[in-house]
């Protein structure tokens, strides 16, 4: 991990509530995906190339029609809020500062269109199912109206992951907290949280459905395997994020480092792969892009930051990763994210 990002989560971790610090850390069951998603990418060697003039090296990244100034985004996290009073608008308008694409999550702790106003970039929207799909319709129209560029749909989580750390699924935060963002939409007299549950009921034709809804490409967020991202991509997914949810849904899944190769050769030449977990340096990146990924998603470190420092330390935080990779990619003989390729990278050992 960079020193930095080291840093941040101390000040996090002080800064922070101990009931939001915990359930920012937590991983779901024995928290073995979430302990084991850092690991995971140094399980990889490097194969340096060497003699190709890497005095320049141009980290642009372009992803469903959005223009970057680095591979690096920040995945969908809920509540913002729980680390610093202007939630996802400070995390956007980091972010964006950096030159960083933001997933705002569905269960964000600002309204979409304060953070759209906030946002001085690209930002997508992490759409959950609920059961009551009008419900996740209409937030589908309202991000695309304000402007988010794609839809990222999760799918890892008919149900919220049980988190034994905080005692379940989630911490006590107040209804008109919880649903800031879906409250105006509820009936009146239902009961909030059941409308606002997640979907277990999902299959593939719900990609088709919120592309329909909402004009934008669909992302598919929480797949691991190479044959369920074709599935997805048949049933109209522009995108595949692979992501064990950072170890926060079905335990002892297997590391989304380890999970990336055979998604890339299913679905890696129709759309972008993109992947999240346990990124922590530049050197993880270059393994994930070295894999096939066209960007990857950072999460906790960014909760970190805006604990630690708001907006200005989300912006520190992705430009350290970022000239982390632009370093080492210079070092491994690559110019550019798309100047990497498998032949780069080997597994460190075969028995996982
Ligand atoms: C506190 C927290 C809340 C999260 N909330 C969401 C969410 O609302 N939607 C979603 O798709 N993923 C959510 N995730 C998962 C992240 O998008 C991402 O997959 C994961 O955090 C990446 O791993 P990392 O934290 O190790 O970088 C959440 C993760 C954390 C830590
Ligand atoms: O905490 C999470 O990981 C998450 O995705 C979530 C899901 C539903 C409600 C709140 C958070």
């Amino acid at each position: 991990m960079l020193a930095l990002l080291a840093d941040l989560r101390e000040r996090a971790r002080s800064a922070l509530r101990p009931d939001a610090w915990e359930y920012y850390e937590a991983g779901a069951g024995d928290e073995v995906t979430a302990g084991e998603a850092e690991a995971a990418w140094r399980d990889f060697r490097l194969r340096p190339r060497v003699l190709r003039d890497v005095s320049r090296v141009d980290l642009r990244t372009r992803a469903l029609g959005a223009d970057l100034a680095s591979p690096f985004a920040v995945a969908p996290m809920a509540f913002h809020a729980l680390a610093h009073p202007d939630g996802e608008c400070a995390t956007v308008r980091g972010a964006g500062d950096a030159g960083c694409l933001t997933v705002v999550s569905t269960r964000a702790s600002r309204p979409l269109e304060d953070v759209a106003a906030a946002a001085p970039g690209p930002w997508w929207f992490q759409a959950y199912v609920m059961r009551d799909r009008g419900l996740t319709e209409a937030l589908v129209q309202r991000a695309a109206a304000a402007g988010a560029g794609a839809v990222v749909l999760t799918v890892d989580t008919p149900h919220v992951g049980r988190k034994q750390r905080v005692g379940g699924v989630r911490i006590g935060i107040p209804d008109d907290e919880y649903l800031v963002n879906l409250a105006r939409h509820l009936v009146p007299g239902a009961v909030g949280r059941e409308a606002a549950e997640q979907d277990p009921s999902l299959t593939p034709d719900v990609i088709g459905r919120l592309a329909e809804v909402g004009g934008l490409p669909v992302v598919v967020k929480g797949v691991l395997r190479g044959d369920e991202a074709l599935r997805c991509v048949q049933a109209g997914a522009a995108g595949v994020v692979v992501s064990t949810h950072g170890g926060r849904q079905l335990d002892r899944a297997l590391p989304s480092a380890h999970a990336l190769a055979d998604v890339v050769a299913a679905v890696g030449d129709r759309v972008p792969v993109l992947v999240d977990g346990g990124v922590r340096s530049g050197t993880d990146a270059l393994v994930a892009l070295a894999l096939g990924a066209t960007a990857v998603l950072v999460g906790r470190p960014v909760l970190w930051a805006l604990a630690a420092g708001g907006a200005v330390a989300v912006t520190e935080v992705l430009e350290e990763l970022a000239a982390d990779l632009r370093h080492v990619l210079a070092l491994a003989g690559a110019t550019s994210p798309a100047d990497l390729d498998p032949a780069v990278v080997v597994p460190r050992r075969v028995d996982r």
